[in-house]
């Protein structure tokens, strides 16, 4: 680990002042260079990655196309990473489009006719895509093979066409919304988890390296602790005690500078942000603790269900902070507790019909 402080003339002829916290932590842009390029730099997820690995291989002994691949997964944990990694590794191109830009058939003809043999086109966001384009898609995964029909009315006639055997990745934080036809044309389906703390401080300091950052290990540690087991919320967070440890101390992470730093940023203990505790705020104080329903909570909040569901609420139901039961989302004792109450007498989400929901 370099421990002298190293600046680049780059950080040294542009000082850019913090942005306020907020905009730091929920910020969504992407660091290009701290994304791994390949499979073997990325870390953690080692079942997926070795899985993935194996067929790769295989289609690369084979030269054959790899066959579909779909991830899922909360946000940050590396599906994009997954999906740019992979076509790097094999050497062969790849396209990328949007669930939600792709509103008709002929959106996705494109990215179909110029894909090359073998390569890949990523599907992002893969659960926005309309019915309409996902049944298109159905010939094309399975047989690499389009119906195209031309004219309307009595003149209408179908063309099929054949397409370059290719691989679709599929991306989404909602496998939940695809359908099962769509969902069975994968042959791998991969789910993301959060990272390990370990594995955190390992992605801190590497990137802080990458970052010409000098970080003591302890303080590594104390940022992948609150970084909600997410990847992309721990370079965040690196990046705001880089910039606090440049603009307040002498440019060195230490531990004292990233508790100062996560302390101004308003990170807790567990790693939660000011949008995890006014949802957690909102269900004790608006809902008595709940059970409410996440629409209701979303519109007190002035936030999108879709937000709540998908960003907030992965990791607080991981840490047992709040359950989801068949009438909402309930605070958890732990729940209470974190947020310094002391948690009713009745046991929560063990009722009959509270019984908290698989999905
Ligand atoms: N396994 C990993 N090792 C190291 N860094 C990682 C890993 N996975 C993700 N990252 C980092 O986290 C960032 C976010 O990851 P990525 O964009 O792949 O998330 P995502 O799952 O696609 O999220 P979303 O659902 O929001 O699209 C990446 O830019 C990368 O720097
Ligand atoms: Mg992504």
């Amino acid at each position: 680990m370099p421990r002298e402080r190293i600046l680049s003339s780059e950080d040294q002829s542009k000082p850019t002042p913090p942005p306020p916290p907020s905009t730091v932590l929920e910020s969504r842009e992407e660091d290009p260079a701290l994304r791994p390029k390949h499979m073997k730099e990325m870390i953690g997820q080692r079942a997926v990655y070795e899985r993935i690995r194996v067929a790769v291989d295989a289609a690369m002994m084979r030269g054959e196309p790899l066959g579909h691949i779909l991830l899922d997964g909360p946000p940050g944990l590396g599906k994009t990473t997954f999906a740019t990694c992979i076509p790097r590794d094999l050497g062969v191109e790849l396209q990328i489009a949007s669930g939600a830009a792709l509103a008709a058939p002929k959106d996705l003809l494109p990215y179909l006719t110029n894909a090359q043999e073998g390569s890949v086109l990523f599907i992002d966001e893969i659960h926005r895509l309309p019915k309409a384009v996902e049944e298109f898609m159905y010939p094309a995964m399975e047989d690499f093979r389009i119906d195209i029909t031309l004219g309307e009315g009595v003149n209408a006639r179908t063309v099929n066409m054949n397409l370059r055997p290719f691989t679709m990745i599929g991306a989404t934080t909602r496998t939940g919304l695809l359908s099962a036809p769509l969902r069975d044309r994968f042959q791998i389906r991969e789910h993301l988890e959060f990272y390990s703390e370990e594995e955190l401080t390992t992605i801190v300091l590497r990137n802080a390296v990458i970052l010409k950052c000098p970080i003591e290990e302890a303080a590594a540690r104390k940022i992948a602790g609150c970084s909600r087991g997410t990847p992309r919320v721990v370079n965040n967070r690196l990046r705001w005690v880089r910039d606090y440890a440049t603009s307040r101390a002498d440019g060195e992470v230490t531990l004292e500078v990233a508790d100062r730093a996560l302390a101004m940023s308003r990170v807790d203990s567990l790693g939660l942000d000011q949008q995890d505790r006014n949802y957690l705020e909102t269900i004790l104080r608006v809902f008595n603790g709940g059970p409410a329903g996440v629409e209701a909570i979303a519109h007190t909040l002035n936030a999108a269900p879709d937000t709540l569901t998908d960003e907030v609420e992965p990791f607080l139901l991981r840490e047992g902070l709040v359950v989801r039961t068949s009438r909402g989302r309930k605070l958890t004792n732990r729940g209470y507790e974190h947020l310094g109450q002391t948690p009713p007498e009745e046991p929560v989400g063990r009722s009959n019909d509270e019984l908290p929901l698989f999905e």
